[in-house]
């Protein structure tokens, strides 16, 4: 193993380097439809690049891991940024990593608060969706098109990344 990885509450300041948190309580938000509804405006910023690129809406239907996790593999998208943003309120796991001259540097792992939801901005190394304790759905903003946007790296040592002490899944 390459080392131990312990999930910290995710913030906008600690995932700021990766991506966006997409929540509530950011500070741009107003009335809209005469005051009916809230608009939490531009959490994040859909990237797109490439031939015949577009945005893409999908659901994803993800099966829950079990902890301690064997990280092994994190991936990028280097054609466009991507969202996970959960169908309900349960907390999920978000792994990042700083890019590398070898590759991705040492991962981060981040437990979402209930219905949090996280952006990873164009060509950042993150794990691959990962629910935590039941299956789980999640609207996907992503990137569509020509060519490959996906890098998968494989870690020589695998990580083990833990959830906080005391919580429940
Ligand atoms: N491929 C896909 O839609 N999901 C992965 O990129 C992931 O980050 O889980
Ligand atoms: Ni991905």
């Amino acid at each position: 193993m390459s080392g131990i990885i312990l999930a910290q509450p995710l913030t906008r300041e600690s995932f700021a380097p990766f991506g966006d948190v997409i929540d509530t309580d950011g500070d741009n938000h107003f009335p809209i439809n005469a005051g009916k509804c809230e608009r939490h405006h531009a959490l994040a910023r859909p990237e797109v690049g490439g031939d015949n690129a577009h945005v893409l809406i999908s659901i994803a239907r993800g099966t829950p891991y079990s902890f301690p996790l064997t990280l092994a593999m994190v991936e990028r998208h280097p054609l466009g940024s991507q969202a996970f943003i959960p169908m309900s309120p349960r907390p999920f796991v978000v792994v990042v990593c700083p890019d590398g001259p070898d590759g991705p540097g040492t991962p981060q792992a981040f437990l979402t608060a209930p219905g949090q939801g996280v952006n990873y901005r164009r060509n950042v190394w993150h794990g691959v969706l990962t629910p935590v304790g039941e299956e789980q759905d999640f609207v996907i903003v992503d990137r569509g098109g020509d060519g490959s946007n996906l890098e998968e790296f494989y870690f020589s040592h695998p990580y083990e990344v833990r959830l906080p002490e005391g919580f429940q899944p």
